[in-house]
């Protein structure tokens, strides 16, 4: 991992707080990206994933903390600290007549200096046609549009709010590779999602997120040992009994149910942990089914990191 500019984090958060009326929004959000690392934030909806990054991005007022980027107080960002960030915004409102190429070419006017080809890589990596009007753009389009424009002049640091919402998994694939190779460069990338997953699949460090508060901030690894998946488990030749007794000792497994079938056992859980044990303790069924469902964030990490509503 090499990164760019001088030393120092890419990113420092200090107790962030944001009210909107009676809401807290931010309820004293600390925490620290460093350069040339991925770090997301996930969280359910209304949790402060997107007030984080317009308060980073000196869009709102906080009521108090303060933050710096690539070592500037982000309320003294001036054109030369944003030509250093790609943002891509949560809600992109792309309405114009005008093609998404002119739109880059004018955004690439603020940004700064845009290599040769690099617009037309990044729109043929994710299958955007440049050359229609954008608001003729399905929602998908327009999303891929503003990764373009996140991306094209290879900032600093990436700011990416959602960046994967209207992506079909084939696009979502190319953005996390998008992202990987940002990371090689040197870039720093902050991005928010509600799906583990491609969380786990892209940063090197995880915040949690809820009710305005970072419940934990994690190593991916750790995260991904820990998630909640829903298995299904259907074999032959084999009764409800053993099948039960060759599942319940591992760790992890709850909820667990052995039914008997027609021509063996089936059994339905929800596991929590690493999944090699439970991938060798089926290894030698006789599977005729197996289901392994992707961990759903309210349901994985907040019910493992859960803690009572702060009382104010
Ligand atoms: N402009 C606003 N006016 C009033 N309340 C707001 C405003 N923006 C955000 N909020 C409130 O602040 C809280 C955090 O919202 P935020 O949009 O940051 O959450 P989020 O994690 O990004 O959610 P989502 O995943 O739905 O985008 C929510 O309770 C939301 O209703």
């Amino acid at each position: 991992m090499t990164s760019r500019g001088s030393s120092g984090p890419a990113i420092e958060a200090i107790d962030l707080v944001k009210w909107f009326g009676k809401t807290v929004a931010l309820d004293g959000v600390s925490f620290t990206v460093p350069r040339g690392s991925v770090f997301g934030v996930i969280g359910p909806n209304g949790a402060g994933k997107t007030t984080i990054m317009r308060a980073l991005l000196d869009l709102i007022r906080l009521a108090s903390g303060h933050a710096t980027l690539l070592g500037t107080d982000s309320r003294n960002a001036g054109p030369e600290l944003r030509r250093r960030i790609g943002f891509l915004p949560g809600e992109l409102i792309l309405e114009g007549r005008v093609t998404g190429r002119r739109l880059l070419r004018h955004y690439a006017n603020i940004s700064g200096p845009v290599h040769s080809g690099r617009v037309d890589d990044l729109a043929g990596r994710l299958g955007l046609d440049l050359d229609r009007t954008v608001r003729t753009l399905s929602k998908g389009n327009k999303q891929k549009l503003g990764i373009v424009q996140a991306f094209m002049h290879q900032p600093d640091l990436l700011v990416l709010d959602e960046p994967t919402s209207g992506l079909d998994p084939l696009m979502q694939q190319e953005f996390l590779a998008l992202v990987s190779e940002a990371r090689d460069a040197g870039q720093t990338v902050f991005l928010s999602s509600h799906v583990i997953s491609e969380i786990q699949q892209a940063a090197d460090e995880v915040a949690i997120l809820r009710d305005g508060r970072i419940i934990t901030v994690a190593g991916v690894e750790s995260l991904r040992d820990t998630a909640i998946r829903h298995i299904r488990v259907s074999a032959n030749g084999l009764s409800a009994a053993e099948l039960n007794s060759r599942l319940v000792p591992l760790i992890g497994m709850g909820e667990l149910d052995c039914r008997a079938t027609a021509t063996g056992a089936e059994a339905t859980a929800v596991f929590s942990g690493a999944i090699s044990p439970f991938v060798q303790a089926i290894s030698t069924l006789s599977l005729t089914d197996l289901v392994v469902e992707e961990p759903e964030l309210e349901e994985s990490v907040l019910r493992l990191y859960s803690q009572p509503k702060a009382r104010r």
